[in-house]
């Protein structure tokens, strides 16, 4: 027997231990209403894992199972039913020939036990074990009535789970059960990595360029350490000569003011001396104008006495005789002979000296209009310079007048991108080759330099927006320069008054240094026409050729020149305003040394005039005391004349001379007084001279001095702005890279700093560009990179493992396909044949509902009863009913096999002749299954092979015992006692 027995204790009705021995194949259990022979059906599920209250028919939980007493007995507190299976058939998937599986529940915990072979095990093992054995909770194991009436009855959905069972296809249902639960979860897992891979992928994006910022920033700042020490240590070494070379100026220059403050300071002691001199002078000629004037007095005098005395000699002369008279004329004579002859040398002397000074004093008064012409020309001069100074620095303070374009671009160069400036900012002629280089750029000195192509794009488009005029462009990056071949640069340089290629005769930044070839490496530079025609004849006219005064010769040999009123282009005009200042500045110093020279020359006739006035006046009185002293002398020679030839000849007597004399002497010490103030005066001029003199050249060096001053504050100041950069330097060295200056020497790098020097620049703009920078950026990169790596990785084993999921439930379905189908199939074709037995002919047929779905089809059952039409099972009477549900039942057990199977009243709607036939087609099985039934029914009873009756006494326990067929009809009615 495949059930060898049943075991049950405190079970429902069954409160003490009772043992139900199967011997034979079919046994039957048979009793009165309410004994208790459905609880062994009951028992028998609970044992097998049945976990619904509700379908164990009892309270509301599983303890209430549990024997809950009588009037007569108490309850007992646990429920355990054991089951004893033969397995040496192998229905089991089990080693052990026998097994017995239990259940148990004890009331105080709720908790349910289970066992196999004695041994603990989990609920789950015991439904493992019986999966696919036939035993399981949708099998034909276990059929009562109400399965019956429900098979009739339910949907086509609902009756399928019997032909699964049957089909086995249990095991794979619950496989795809947790292959679903297993996908799902996947999906579910796959869904929550994608979340999450969905937010590390936005975080990812711009950790990413943050990460490549910090990169980028890392690369700049390492290649600025690499180059901007050794520019830095250029920087304070090359400041440092420059400091020095300053501080060595400066030194000079205050040695050199020193010089200057010295002779200064002489020269103004000079000046003192010289005026204490004039001052003396002048007191000297004060003092020698007095005795002058005394001696004049003294003369009027003489003079007088001198009067008297002749006034005395004439009375004598009256009184005296002829010889006496003849001696006092002669004396008188003589006096006034000397007079005479002394006044006129005097008067002469006089004559000569004033016609002399006279002529020279013309001359000079000729030489100062001269002088006064020559300050007025020079003074419209320097005023016309003033005037064109004045324009020059209009033009260089509002450039580009005439070009709007230009001028607009240039105003807005600050919020412009990429604007370098115009050539003509850029490209500074050298010397003076201004003229030539400008004529050399022509209209390209309004170019406007870009960084590049963009940068023109954007600067038009703003032209254009602002309609501010017309513009054009020079991008730096497409700017490629040209140059002269090597034999045109050496016949070039052979012409005569070859002055050199255009671009030779500029200066620019170095960066620049294409643009400037592009424009101007191409153009010759000669002295004059004659011999740039010359030059561009051997050049064969490939070559544009300009002369220092602006004329061009074409490539070609076309020719423009001339002169406009005004030369001037941005290109020249810092050469002109530099020209100008100068120009200015020798105009006014020789404006103010006319001027100074014409002062003096003024000073110096006015006193000349104001001597040859005196002169004038001195000769004036001198001639009138000429005549007088002749009209004197020729009346008393004529006097004498007449007396020497009445009184005969007589010896000459000596005159006395000692009033004559002394007039004579103080004549002569007045001409003496008049000489020395004459050439006091002239001492005092010429040390005015020499005051006016040192006076000048005082203001020329205090002129100079300031001058020095001047540059030595300028010098100061260049020498604070130098040591302020070599300060700022060193703080950079110290600052951001922690270096003194003596350590930054040891890393110095030979490399070319002008380059490096230029590197630096644009390395901190684009480290400036990068903006803020955060340096943790790359490993946050990384990890969150790695992270996601990782996931992604997880993410491709989740798909793979959901693929796999989804092919085994592929094949799972396609297994259950098969199996269902032929289960189908065989269950079909075995329904024609009990039927037909059951009914006594007529047919039945079982249908999907839908084939196409054999998965989840319902299943339909059509059948036509001998002599009817073929009908719905639906259509039948409660016992027809019950009878096709029984022919299924038959055929399924015939289609599979189905070690037990236990009938609860299934056949109790039959009539008795349907009895007869079921019980008759159930011994059938007889050898194939093992049958357990629970009847009221003597014809089912009549083919069980053992009865067990079923009693309950009014304790309310049921008790089970063997019984006779004779005795089974009574015990099944209540009637045996
Ligand atoms: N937990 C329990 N404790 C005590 N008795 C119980 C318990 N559960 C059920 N019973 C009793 O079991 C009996 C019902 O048993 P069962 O349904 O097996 O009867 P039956 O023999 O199949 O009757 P019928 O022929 O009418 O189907 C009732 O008398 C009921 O009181």
């Amino acid at each position: 027997m495949f059930l060898k027995r049943i075991e049950l204790q405190g079970f429902k009705s069954f409160a003490d231990k009772t043992i139900v021995q199967f011997d034979h194949d079919i046994t039957g259990i048979v009793g009165p209403n309410g004994c208790g022979k459905s609880n062994i059906n009951d028992a028998i599920r609970w044992v097998l894992g049945e976990q619904s209250v509700k379908s164990l028919r009892s309270g509301t939980n599983m303890a209430d199972i549990i024997f809950s007493g009588s009037e007569q007995r108490k309850r007992v507190n646990m429920a355990k039913v054991t089951l004893v299976f033969d397995n040496t058939r192998k229905v089991f998937d089990s080693p052990f020939d026998e097994i017995e599986i239990t259940r148990q529940i004890h009331r105080a915990n709720n908790e349910a036990g289970y066992f196999i072979n004695k041994t603990p095990c989990r609920l789950k093992d015991i439904q493992e074990l019986i999966m696919d054995t036939g035993l399981g909770r949708d099998s034909l194991s276990i059929i009562s009535q109400g399965n019956i009436s429900s098979f009739a009855d339910a949907k086509p959905e609902e009756r399928r789970g019997l032909f699964e069972e049957a089909a086995g296809v249990a095991k794979y249902k619950k496989r795809k059960k947790i292959s679903l639960q297993k996908l799902e979860q996947t999906k579910e897992n796959l869904e929550r990595l994608q979340d999450i891979l969905d937010e590390l992928e936005r975080q990812i994006g711009p950790l990413e360029r943050q990460a490549k910022k910090a990169k980028q920033f890392l690369a700049y700042k390492n290649e600025l350490f690499e180059i901007e020490i050794s520019v830095l240590v250029e920087e304070v070494e090359s400041l440092d000569a420059s400091i020095r070379e300053i501080e060595r100026t400066i030194l000079e220059a205050q040695g050199n003011q020193v010089e200057q403050t010295r002779m200064l300071e002489r020269n103004e002691a000079d000046i003192d001396a010289l005026r204490q001199e004039i001052y003396q002078l002048d007191a000297k000629v004060q003092s020698l104008q007095q005795d002058y004037t005394q001696a004049m007095e003294e003369s009027v005098q003489l003079e007088k006495r001198k009067v008297e005395l002749d006034e005395k000699r004439k009375y004598t002369l009256q009184v005296a005789d002829l010889r006496q008279k003849k001696a006092a004329l002669n004396e008188m004579r003589q006096e006034a002979r000397y007079e005479y002859e002394d006044r006129k040398k005097r008067l002469d002397a006089l004559r000569t000296e004033y016609a002399l000074r006279a002529k020279t004093l013309a001359q000079k008064k000729e030489q100062l209009a001269l002088d006064q012409r020559a300050l007025a020309q020079a003074r419209s001069i320097g005023q016309q310079l003033e005037n064109r100074m004045h324009i020059v620095e209009n033009m260089i303070r509002q450039p580009y007048q005439h070009q709007a374009g230009v001028r607009a671009i240039i105003h807005a160069r600050r919020s412009l991108e990429g604007i370098e400036g115009t050539v003509s900012e850029l490209i500074v002629p050298k010397d003076d080759k201004a003229v030539a280089i400008s004529n050399a750029l022509g209209g390209t000195m309004y170019q406007i330099v870009t960084k590049n192509e963009e940068s023109a794009r954007a600067a038009i488009h703003f032209l254009k927006k602002n309609q501010s005029g017309r513009a054009t462009f020079l991008p730096m990056t497409v700017c490629h320069p040209r140059y002269p071949s090597s034999q045109n640069k050496a016949i070039a340089a052979s012409v005569p008054g070859a002055i050199g290629w255009a671009n030779e005769w500029v200066d620019c930044a170095p960066k620049y240094n294409d643009v400037r070839d592009r424009l101007l490496a191409g153009i010759f530079i000669t002295d004059t026409l004659e011999n740039a025609n010359e030059c561009a004849k051997r050049l064969r006219y490939s070559t544009k050729i300009v002369t220092l005064d602006g004329e061009i010769v074409h490539s070609g040999g076309a020719m423009t020149g001339g002169r406009n009123k005004s030369q001037s282009t941005p290109v020249t005009l810092g050469q002109e305003r530099d020209e100008l200042a100068r120009k200015i500045e020798r105009q006014t110093q020789a404006i103010e040394q006319q001027n100074a020279k014409i002062r003096q020359t003024e000073r110096r006739n006015e006193d000349e005039q104001e001597q040859l006035i005196a002169l004038q006046i001195e000769s004036a009185k001198l001639e009138n005391i000429v005549l007088v002293k002749k009209q004197k002398f020729d009346s008393l020679q004529d006097e004498y004349d007449q007396i020497a030839i009445s009184a005969g000849e007589e010896d000459e007597k000596e005159m006395d001379d000692s009033l004559v004399a002394a007039i004579a002497d103080i004549h002569s010490r007045i001409d003496t007084l008049a000489a020395q103030m004459s050439a006091l005066r002239t001492t005092r001029m010429n040390k005015g001279k020499d005051l006016e003199q040192l006076e000048t050249s005082v203001r020329g060096q205090r002129r100079e001095i300031n001058a020095i001053l001047q540059a030595i504050h300028q010098s100061e100041m260049q020498l604070a702005q130098h040591k302020t950069k070599q300060e700022n330097a060193l703080d950079r060295l110290n600052a951001d890279y922690q270096m003194t200056y003596d350590f930054a020497c040891t890393k110095r790098k030979d490399i070319d700093i002008d380059a490096a020097r230029e590197r630096v620049r644009e390395l901190r703009n684009l480290i400036a560009r990068l903006g803020n920078v955060n340096l943790d950026a790359p490993a946050q990169f990384d990890e969150i990179k790695e992270r996601f790596d990782y996931l992604e990785h997880q993410k491709q084993d989740l798909q793979e493992a959901g693929e796999q999921i989804l092919h085994a439930i592929d094949e799972m379905d396609k297994t259950m396909v098969e199996k269902f189908t032929e289960m189908f199939d065989k269950i079909n074709a075995e329904l024609d044949v009990v039927f037909k037995s059951m009914f006594g002919g007529g047919k039945a047929r079982l249908s999907m509902v839908d084939p196409q779905d054999v998965l989840n089809t319902g299943i339909d059952i059509d059948v036509q009863p001998p002599g009817k039409l073929i009908k719905n099972i639906q259509s039948f009477s409660g016992g027809e009913k019950a009878l096709i549900a029984i022919s299924v039942l038959f055929a399924i057990l015939k289609a599979r096999l189905i070690p037990l199977c236990i009938f609860d009243e299934v056949e109790a709607a039959l009539d008795q002749g349907n009895v007869e036939r079921f019980a008759r087609y159930l011994s059938h099985f007889r050898d194939q299954s093992q049958f357990i039934v629970v009847t009221h029914r003597p014809g089912t009873m009549e083919q069980c092979d053992t009865l067990y009756g079923v009693t309950m006494q009014q304790d309310g326990v049921s008790q089970i015992l063997k019984v006779l067929l004779k005795d089974a009809v009574s015990y099944a009615h209540g009637e045996e006692e």
